[in-house]
């Protein structure tokens, strides 16, 4: 067996190195009496979804953000969930919350993802906050890409000039993706991949960094890497059990770069939820 060359992407290090800016951030608001507060609305009871946001609010406690939960049954009401999201707009105590997806299939997520307030979007996917993006106006930014962004930058992997291939179109993590690689700021030249691509392993082989959020088990296999590329794991599926990323663990063999998966994108994206929380609460203190 070929050694490991890869280094390691650490989103849990990371995390930690993201949550101490905030700190001191959060007590020059505490300063001026505002506690920055993050809501969740969790609809149902799908053991992963509880998970994650208990995993959010236990971040909130770390850095001394306010937790607002809403818990509601599998069965709800669009109306009732509206008559929620109505609430959390209208609460001063909420700076910024998300709205667990996915929803049971009786709900319409976009109807709700529409009534979200874009100033209390801490998820950034929103349509209001996603028009923004594709304008290039401030606003908040889709949690998974931005932390995907900020674990490369803190590592020094050169996004300017990158050739980037993501795999997978979804809004949370691939399109969104491309929009935000391809600002001026982060200058990269981005290749999206799909169910529809002819050629994957060859889309994949000319890249210097591979993002791989296609929720297919060891799809990234070590022969459709460039040696030294940048490999990061965005993949979530469960086989027997076990959290199983898209990137095949030989993989580490070939790559320069590899985010491992849990502890790579999985806590940079909860690091900047509560980013975008502390901002929002920022913008609120200002006004
Ligand atoms: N409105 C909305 N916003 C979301 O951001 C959102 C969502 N809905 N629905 C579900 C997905 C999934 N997601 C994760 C976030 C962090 C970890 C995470 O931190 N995972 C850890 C632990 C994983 C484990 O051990 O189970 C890790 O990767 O190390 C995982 C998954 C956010 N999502």
């Amino acid at each position: 067996m070929a050694a490991v060359t890869a280094k390691i992407l650490d989103g849990k290090a990371t995390k930690n190195a993201i949550f101490a800016e905030l700190r001191p951030r959060v007590a020059a608001l505490a300063e001026k009496g505002i506690t920055p507060g993050l809501g969740t609305v969790l609809v149902g009871d799908d053991p992963g979804s509880h998970s994650y946001v208990k995993m959010k609010h236990a971040d909130s406690a770390k850095i001394g953000v306010n937790s607002i939960r809403r818990d509601l049954p599998a069965d709800i009401s669009q109306e009732k969930l509206e008559a929620v999201i109505d609430e959390l707009n209208a609460d001063p105590a909420c700076h910024g919350y998300l709205v667990q997806l996915p929803l049971p299939k009786h709900l319409d997520a976009n109807r709700v993802l529409e009534r979200i307030d874009p100033e209390k979007d801490a998820d950034g996917l929103a349509p209001i906050s996603l028009g923004r993006l594709v304008l290039g106006e401030p606003g908040a930014l889709p949690c998974t890409p931005y932390g995907i962004i900020e674990l490369l930058k803190r590592h020094g992997v050169e996004l300017n000039g990158a050739q980037v291939t993501v795999v997978g179109r979804g809004i949370t993590v691939g399109r969104t993706l491309g929009l935000l690689l391809t600002r001026r700021s982060e200058n990269s030249t981005v290749t999206l991949c799909h169910t529809g691509t002819r050629d994957l392993a060859a889309e994949v082989r000319r890249a210097d960094i591979v993002i791989a959020a296609a929720g297919v088990p060891g799809i990234i296999k070590p022969d459709m890497v460039k040696p030294g590329a940048a490999v990061l794991d965005v993949g979530v599926s469960h086989v027997d059990g076990k959290l199983t990323g898209d990137v095949d663990p030989a993989v580490a063999e070939v790559a320069g770069w590899l985010s491992p998966n849990p502890g790579g994108v999985g806590p940079m994206t909860r690091a900047m939820l509560v980013t975008n929380v502390v901002e929002a609460a920022e913008r609120a203190a200002a006004r």
